[in-house]
């Protein structure tokens, strides 16, 4: 049976540590020390379907989620809590990524293509017409960290396009570029519209928004404020747009470092125990059931950050046997001896020394 949705999210977080130094992010990897780490929840529990053949436009201000969001639904990222099933292969366009900038145009081409589960000989087939597509002539042999950003996006662009996915991310591809390239990938989108694929578009601009979407979902602060038809949606979020712009520079500065405090200080058990009272009012299920439902939808994709107690101690065991080891062979005794007198290793064996220091000196 086909699934009624392409993209389901449900009760989707993302939190980002903000770690001051690379020692506090070791020492908060193998749990040492009580490293404060200061947090920030990027989505705040964003539930969302995406239906088969709709293009859904995500719109809202810098940082509101939305690239969050594209990169969580294509995996490019993990998400922190909530579940997020894909039924179908994904290909993302955004600016750059996906694209690896030591590797050559063509090289890019292959692996995009074989990571989409295309054979050589069906990447050899499109090749020419990628090329072609993103118009970057003798330059498909150069890698891409020598191209202008524009190139990089058409030929992100036309490599999605060429492979032809089942979902199509497109995450502010069209911002760059001239307007022949904007209507070849107009025409592109289009087409798969009407093919029937499904296509998730992010996007600053509301005038391709309203052009391209069905459907559009307004992201504000890691929270989906709004989820509903294109010409609503857009008009509420212009109105807003255009209300905020009308107060003065205080009142706005106040209002985001209101709302990026309330990222930071986002409290997930809290917002567990609301989903909990929530659904316990529509089920006729005993509390803890429901909140055992709850947790479960929150954590089942999850895999554990930290490492448990046991993964330490095997760390720990395989450091130890580790150093001992390097120890008996740069000392020059045998394993038994060592094992059975371990003070040996502070003495290492004199032909042992006399050899390495042989060894230096015919240098
Ligand atoms: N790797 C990261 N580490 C810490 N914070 C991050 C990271 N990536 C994103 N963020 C934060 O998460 C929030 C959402 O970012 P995101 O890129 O999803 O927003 P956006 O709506 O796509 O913004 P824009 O329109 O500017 O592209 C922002 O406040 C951003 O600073």
């Amino acid at each position: 049976m086909e699934n009624q949705y392409k993209v389901e999210l449900h009760n989707v977080t993302k939190e980002y540590d903000l770690y001051r130094s690379n020692n506090d992010k070791l020492k908060h990897f193998f749990n040492i020390g009580n490293v404060d780490v200061p947090r920030f929840w990027s989505l705040k529990g964003v539930s969302l379907n995406v239906k088969p053949g709709e293009a859904l436009g995500i719109i809202g201000i810098n940082g509101s989620g939305k690239s969050t969001i594209s990169n969580i639904i294509s995996g490019i990222i993990p998400q922190t809590t909530g579940t997020v099933d894909v039924h179908g292969d994904t290909s993302i366009i955004s600016i750059g990524a996906g694209l690896k900038w030591n590797l050559t145009g063509d090289e890019n081409i292959r692996l995009k293509g074989l990571m989409q589960g295309l054979s050589i000989k069906e990447i050899q087939a499109v090749r020419d017409d990628i090329v072609d597509f993103a118009d970057i002539g003798d330059f498909i042999g150069q890698p891409v960290k020598d191209y202008s950003t524009g190139m990089r996006s058409r030929l992100g662009f036309a490599i999605a396009v060429h492979i032809n996915p089942d979902i199509m991310i497109i995450d502010e591809a069209l911002s760059v570029g001239d307007d022949t390239f904007y209507q070849k990938c107009v025409d592109k989108i289009m087409e798969f519209k009407k093919q029937g694929k499904t296509i998730i578009f992010v996007s600053h601009n509301l005038r391709q928004v309203e052009l391209l979407c069905d459907r559009v979902a307004w992201m504000h602060f890691g929270d989906l404020l709004e989820v509903g038809e294109t010409k609503e949606t857009v008009d509420h979020y212009r109105k807003f747009s255009k209300d905020f712009k009308a107060q003065t520079a205080a009142y706005r500065k106040k209002y985001q470092v209101g709302k990026k405090k309330e990222q930071a200080d986002f409290d997930i058990a809290a917002y567990e125990r609301q989903l909990v009272e929530e659904k316990a009012k529509d089920s006729d299920k005993s509390k803890q059931a429901v909140s055992r439902q709850v947790h479960r939808t929150l954590y089942k994709q999850i895999l554990p950050e930290k490492m448990t107690i046991g993964t330490k101690l095997v760390m720990l065991v395989a450091i130890v046997l580790f150093l001992f080891f390097a120890l008996v062979n740069v000392s020059g005794h045998s394993v038994t001896s060592a094992i059975e007198n371990p003070t040996v290793l502070l003495h290492p064996v004199n032909h042992y020394i006399k050899s390495q220091s042989v060894l230096f000196n015919s240098k």
